[in-house]
């Protein structure tokens, strides 16, 4: 059976994806810049319009990596502002359930849900890192192996929340306004949390907003087989993409779930061209363009484990050898491998070839996923789907806010005259987007 593609636009700004040096590249803040690229993912007939979240500024020994992060507002804020500009894109925002508190962000979603007419979506992410941490708690840090009982009983409590309100609890007719009964109160108790109360706003439109996951390790993978309705992923080539697909789908039944109850959605990046070879040539301009001298330095930095803001990203590595103990960068930019076998690889790669830093890192920068003409690109995001790599996927252009124009203008309408993406929404939800009939308990 053909399968139905899935497209989603991520907000780019992070991860040394946007290319700052190109005169279109515009705001990471302004209204418009969110606008721009939401109401193009809204004429490309896209599921949703993703943003992520980091909350720390990463870092090396208090240097900021300014050019990682240039504004990030927070993301329900923001979406909240585009519910009124879109009609029928679903909305997701990545929210920690290590750093808040359920009642809070039951609260947000379930407000955004209505706001939108039921387009939320939670980013259920769980970074716990005790850097992260500074900025907000009282004392003492999550241990790594709790940041998934803490999510699981979070999004627990969150759903018992929305629970508590009957679908028809407000009734506004015969001089009343809330049905006898239908509110609860809720009684929570658990490791985490112990909250009882009663919950006010008014169950979600959708009953429980869409769920979204992006761990990886096992415990995230469950997670998601047993929670989410989406996973949004790093494995974006065929291969990798296929056996994660079959992992992660193969734990669905242990929860008493089918495999089309949850989506998966790798992140992906593409450059198209009027020809194979002038996409591959744009392409590689772009990669050299992300890789700023600050960002050469301080991916070095990170596998290297020391400052080395002293060296030029022009010359060669640094002739040291890599400090493999607690890395000195912090936030998420931490690099979490193997850092000993990654040096002794980059530096024969940067031997071999006469590399200098920035040359080192762009050669080794994970290159661009769908390269070509927009029939070529049409042709291989069909395939990834219909071979089972993935079920759609989340698109992060290197330009904000015109990066998906070109996407939506010439290979969205190829994949509908496939027959493989819709033409228009034939539902008002983003549950009805992603095809999911019912929300996991
Ligand atoms: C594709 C992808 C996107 C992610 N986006 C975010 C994000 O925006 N904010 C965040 O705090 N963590 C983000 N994470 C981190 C995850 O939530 C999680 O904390 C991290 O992957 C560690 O969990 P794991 O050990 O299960 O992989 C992302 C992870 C992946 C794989």
């Amino acid at each position: 059976m053909t399968k139905q593609i899935h497209l989603a636009a991520h907000f780019p700004g992070v991860n040394n994806t946007t290319v700052w040096s190109d005169p279109r590249s515009g705001s990471q803040i302004d209204f418009d810049s969110f606008r721009h690229l939401a109401q193009t993912a809204e004429r490309g007939k896209f599921d949703f319009f993703f943003l992520a979240e980091g909350l720390r500024l990463r870092e090396m020994k208090g240097r900021i990596h300014d050019l990682d992060v240039v504004g990030r507002p927070e993301s329900l804020t923001v979406l909240a502002a585009l519910s009124a500009v879109t009609t029928h894109l679903g909305l997701a925002a990545t929210v920690n359930s290590t750093f808040n508190e359920p009642y809070e962000v039951a609260r947000r979603l379930a407000s955004l849900d209505h706001l939108s007419g039921g387009r939320a979506a939670w980013n259920v992410v769980t970074s716990w890192d005790a850097f992260t941490g500074e900025n907000f708690r009282r004392g003492g840090y999550l241990a790594e192996a709790d940041r998934y009982t803490r999510a699981t009983e979070f999004l627990q409590t969150a759903r018992e929340l929305w629970d508590s309100w009957a679908p028809d609890a407000v009734t506004a007719a015969d001089g009343q306004f809330i049905r006898p009964g239908g509110i609860s109160t809720f009684h929570h108790e658990g490791k985490h949390f112990t909250i009882t109360g009663q919950f006010n706003v008014p169950r979600p439109p959708q009953g429980h907003p869409v769920i979204i996951q992006a761990g990886d390790s096992d415990e995230g993978r469950n997670f998601a087989a047993s929670s989410a309705d989406v996973i949004f992923s790093r494995h974006s080539k065929l291969e990798e993409g296929r056996a994660f697909y079959r992992d992660v789908k193969s734990r669905l039944p242990r929860y008493g779930r089918s495999p089309d109850d949850l989506k998966i959605l790798p992140a992906v990046t593409y450059v198209l061209g009027d020809t194979q070879e002038d996409a591959a040539e744009r392409a590689a301009e772009i990669r050299k363009a992300q890789v700023s001298p600050q960002t050469a330095i301080s991916f070095v930095e990170g596998v290297w484990g020391r400052d080395l803001s002293a060296y030029d990203p022009d010359g060669p590595l640094p002739d040291l050898e890599p400090d493999l103990g607690p890395g000195v960068s912090e936030g998420r930019a931490q690099f979490r491998g193997d850092r000993g076998a990654v040096a002794a690889k980059w530096r024969a790669l940067a031997e071999e070839k006469n590399l200098s830093i920035r040359e080192l890192v762009i050669e080794t920068a994970a290159p661009q996923t769908f390269v070509g003409t927009a029939a070529s690109v049409a042709e291989e995001i069909n395939l990834f789907v219909q071979t089972d790599a993935a079920d759609g996927f989340i698109f992060v252009p290197h330009l904000t806010p015109g990066g998906l124009d070109d996407l939506v203008d010439q290979v969205v309408p190829l994949l509908q005259e496939k027959g493989v993406f819709r033409a228009d929404y034939t539902g008002p939800t983003l549950r009805d987007h992603l095809g999911l009939t019912k929300e996991p308990s």
